[in-house]
């Protein structure tokens, strides 16, 4: 292994059990910080109520940790915004959020949107697809930010067990993670082969960097985010955190390659000199008269450094609300 990964892993990976939600929000009185804890959702009326739930109760009504809990929400058509609501969240519609930029799918555009519509120094996000979600995995990705100055971005790592036919296998899950993301890592970033989950949906960081940034659209952002901060702002700005165990609700193969297609587009982008890849991705699935072929579009759209968004800028002068009521 290289030395310089060898070493970050040993500084700069930390565990979520070392902290405790009623220490950090002293800390974060103390520093004068906020905190904005943003739900990215796509129809997932299952599983947002509760997580939404469990952080308010803990984290927002006991101990003060989360000043504010929103819901980015990307047009879902079952009941997901009324769970969020009921269970306490504000819920955002990505598409009522700086509508003269345009309207992009995906979660990436929430991600982006959602730095407009919210106020927090530090700014936590969390799936809202997990299964059995604990509190303590917001506590753990602030842990760091609000006791070492130096740290700007923390993920989560975690065992990822895999949903089978079988039944639920400890291990197995995260495949784009496994297939695409740390071999392209890897190969054309090594310096980051340290992250153990460099996709995870959990991570938190702070505004004066993520506002620096371009977010990626759809599943390209976590793995452009990590790039791109690790630029910004050295490898060593950033870190990970052990939070244990994470369940979420698995997509199917063929999707999972289109997201690996994206997490592709975003790492090509990122490589000076190489020209302009194609966006498509042809997919084939057998039919009554054969195989048939699918072509896909999984290009991404590079969504500009919200520092440099006109209204974001404006309104973070005169703290004007950035959102449609
Ligand atoms: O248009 C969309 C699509 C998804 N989501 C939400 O984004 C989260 C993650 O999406 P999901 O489809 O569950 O992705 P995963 O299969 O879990 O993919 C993993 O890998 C992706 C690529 O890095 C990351 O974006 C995910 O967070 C990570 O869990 C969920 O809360 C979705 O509801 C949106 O908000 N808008
Ligand atoms: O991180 C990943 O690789 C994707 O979320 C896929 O995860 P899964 O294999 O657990 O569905």
């Amino acid at each position: 292994m290289r030395v310089d990964v060898s070493r970050w892993l040993s500084r700069r990976t930390y565990t979520a059990t070392n902290y405790q939600a009623a220490a950090l929000s002293a800390a974060k009185q103390a520093q004068g910080r906020t905190v904005s804890v943003v739900l990215p959702a796509l129809n997932e009326e299952r599983t947002v109520g509760a997580i939404v739930e469990e952080i308010r109760r803990e984290l927002v009504e006991s101990h003060a940790l989360v000043d504010e809990l929103v819901v980015a929400d990307s047009g879902s058509t079952d009941r997901t915004v009324v769970a969020a609501e009921s269970a306490g969240a504000r819920v955002v519609r990505v598409d009522d959020v700086l509508p003269e930029r345009g309207r992009v799918p995906g979660k990436g555009e929430a991600l982006w949107k959602s730095l407009h519509v919210t106020d927090g120094d530090l700014i936590v996000f969390i799936d809202s697809d997990l299964i059995s979600f604990d509190p303590q995995f917001v506590v753990g990705l602030l842990g760091p930010l609000l006791t070492d100055p130096t740290v700007g971005y923390v993920k989560g790592l975690y065992d990822r067990p895999l949903s089978t036919a079988e039944g639920l296998v400890p291990s197995g899950g995260g495949r784009v993670t496994e297939l695409t993301a740390r071999p392209l890592l890897g190969a054309l970033w090594p310096q980051l082969s340290g992250f153990v989950q460099p996709l995870s949906g959990e991570y938190a960081g702070r505004r004066e960097l993520l506002e620096q940034v371009p977010f990626v659209s759809h599943y390209g952002v976590e793995f452009g985010l990590l790039i791109d901060l690790a630029e910004l702002a050295g490898v060593d700005a950033l870190a990970q955190v052990d939070l244990g165990t994470r369940r979420h609700s698995h997509q199917p193969d063929a999707a999972l390659g289109r997201m690996a297609g994206q997490i592709i587009q975003t790492a090509l982008a990122r490589c000076p000199g190489i020209g302009v890849p194609s966006d498509q991705l042809i997919q084939y699935v057998r039919t009554g008269g054969g195989i048939e072929a699918v072509t896909w579009d999984v290009g991404v759209v590079e969504r500009p450094p919200m520092r440099t968004v006109p209204a974001y800028a404006a309104r973070r002068t005169t703290g004007a609300p950035g959102w449609s009521a």
